[in-house]
């Protein structure tokens, strides 16, 4: 593509001179280590490294132009801008053509549930054997090509390649997770959402967000794209949570037309009489006046809430709901989500992915629901992330879980045992066990348990590592657990 076509619209006419806008450019990236030959390089200032400071390595590798915003010496011409960010979501969109207008493209954001919901959404399309795609927290997908992921939502030129793939591939509904940090930071800015789902908001990632306040603001910015639409023929619709009160909140400050759930307000689709079982959970669905018998095969209430997000997701994206329901009753339970770990011992070993206040209550909620005896709570926090929900995620598993067994998440560069610290200074000594080694409380819990009893290892869900220091040693909980329950068999 050229040049001019690229940075045209970013530009004043006078400011144009002397640029070479026939130059080609096969690639426009942010990151000096992805630069190879006729690269646009766009100059991010971020929390670790300025791009702009790094911008002569971009140019050794290959870049033959360069967008700035503040002042730097190259040999290749530069096109100033005043905001780098907004640029990149610009020139991304045209380089890949805007792939997000060509599909379905269905965004879901919240403090929980985002990754359950997106997922269920891709069973219920894949279902109707559409070909999909999946941007989320585990992987990126593309039909059945799976591509790893840093970030639960990647910067906008990844996410714009990865959809310029999908179309390429045929895909034509993509479930993608956005996160308040991708919001705040621009990384989903271009996209065209034709639905935007909100799970949830609870006490998170206050280290960056501050207050709630903001970080419910943040979430609220998706919903003010779905208004930015390049067709406005086209329908938009936001699904709410009308159980959440920041949910609710968000009524008035949306333009497009708004499905919403609950099963405890009257909603469009509303859950009632709810029957929790110990491997599914059924419901009766009220629509339009009309019930529904659902019975599905994810556990607890929680879930109901995002197979309620899922079913009003793909209604609003055009599928007949009784197609919906028979797939939501197919679709099989996520990876490191309530996961019951195959072991044949005569108590049970879920693990979890709660790592938050209320995703630990409501996990823990769901486990009362369905035990026998007592449940055996593994739980830590993890570092460089939120300090203020430490203390309450203990105390979460104070009060809901018979033992609590605390100890490390993934510590990162924080010191484990401070984190411990601040997760149970408040506590009173002999009410609970503290063992910073996970590896050695999830063993503690294994030899604790006795028939009937619930093992939730929560936290961690489907990470296979264990991030210390800056470096990830390999760890997942399923195989720790298994190895554990093999120890006492032996
Ligand atoms: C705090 C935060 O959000 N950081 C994000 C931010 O990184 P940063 O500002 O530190 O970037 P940087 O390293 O300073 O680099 C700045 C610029 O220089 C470039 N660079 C950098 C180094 C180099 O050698 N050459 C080079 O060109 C970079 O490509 C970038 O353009 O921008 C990066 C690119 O988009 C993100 O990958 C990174 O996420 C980090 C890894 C992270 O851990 N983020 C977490 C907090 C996060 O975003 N989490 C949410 C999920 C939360 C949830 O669901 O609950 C997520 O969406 O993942
Ligand atoms: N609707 C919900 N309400 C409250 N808690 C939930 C809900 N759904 C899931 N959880 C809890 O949160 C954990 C994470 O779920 P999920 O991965 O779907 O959320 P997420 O929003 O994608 O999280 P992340 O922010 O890490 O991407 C689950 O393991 C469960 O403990
Ligand atoms: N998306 C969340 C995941 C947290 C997972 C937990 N295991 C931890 O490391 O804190 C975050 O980046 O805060
Ligand atoms: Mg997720």
């Amino acid at each position: 593509m050229k040049l001019e076509e690229l940075v045209k619209p970013l530009i004043t006419t006078n400011a144009l001179t002397d640029i070479p806008m026939d130059l080609d450019i096969q690639q426009v990236v942010q990151d000096t280590r992805q630069v190879t030959g006729q690269t646009l390089f766009i100059c991010i200032r971020g929390f670790n490294v300025n791009g702009h400071d790094v911008v002569q390595e971009a140019v050794e590798k290959g870049a033959v132009a360069v967008i700035a915003s503040e002042p730097i010496q190259v040999s290749v011409p530069v096109i100033y801008v005043k905001d780098t960010v907004k640029a990149m979501a610009q020139v991304g969109g045209t380089f890949y053509q805007h792939p997000s207008r060509k599909m379905k493209m269905i965004g879901v954001t919240g403090t929980n549930g985002k990754t359950t919901t997106t997922l269920l959404l891709d069973q219920i399309f894949r279902d109707h054997h559409e070909k999909t795609g999946v941007i989320g927290t585990m992987y990126r997908r593309i039909v059945d090509q799976v591509l790893e992921t840093k970030n639960t939502t990647p910067d906008i030129l990844t996410t714009q390649k990865t959809l310029d793939e999908m179309i390429s591939a045929g895909v034509s509904t993509c479930s993608m997770e956005v996160s308040s940090h991708a919001l705040v930071q621009g990384r989903v800015w271009g996209l065209d959402f034709d639905v935007a789902i909100f799970t949830n908001l609870s006490q998170d990632h206050l280290e960056y967000h501050h207050t709630m306040h903001e970080y419910a603001e943040a979430k609220a910015l998706l919903f003010s794209q779905l208004g930015n639409s390049y067709d406005p023929s086209k329908p938009k619709y936001a699904v709410i949570n009308a159980d959440d009160p920041y949910g609710r909140s968000f009524f008035e400050k949306i333009a497009a037309p708004i499905l919403t759930y609950s099963m405890e307000q009257s909603a469009d689709f509303k859950a009632e009489n709810l029957q929790i079982g110990k491997r599914g959970t059924g419901f009766t669905l009220v629509f339009q006046g009309e019930e529904y018998k659902v019975q599905m095969n994810l556990v607890g209430k929680f879930n109901v809430m995002n197979a309620l997000a899922a079913i009003a997701g793909a209604y609003a994206a055009g599928m007949p709901l009784e197609d919906i329901l028979t797939s939501i009753e197919k679709v099989s339970g996520v990876r490191g989500r309530f996961e019951l770990v195959p072991a044949d011992v005569d108590f049970s070993v879920i693990v979890d992915y709660a790592h938050t206040p209320d995703g630990l209550e409501n996990v823990l909620n769901a486990a009362n629901e369905i035990k026998s005896k007592r449940v055996i709570c593994v739980v830590g926090c993890g570092g460089d992330r939120d300090p203020s929900k430490r203390s309450v995620m203990a105390d979460t598993s104070m009060s809901l879980a018979d033992v609590s067994i605390f100890t490390s998440d993934n510590p990162r560069t924080e010191d484990p045992d401070a984190i411990l610290d601040q997760m149970t200074g408040h506590l009173e000594s002999g009410t609970y066990t503290r063992i910073t080694d996970r590896r050695k409380a999830i063993q503690e819990a294994v030899q604790k348990a006795e028939t009937g009893d619930i093992v939730l290892i929560a936290g961690k869900g489907h990470e296979d590592y264990q991030i210390i220091g800056t470096t990830k040693h390999h760890f997942d909980d399923v195989e720790e657990a298994q190895a554990a329950i093999k120890a006492i068999k032996e």
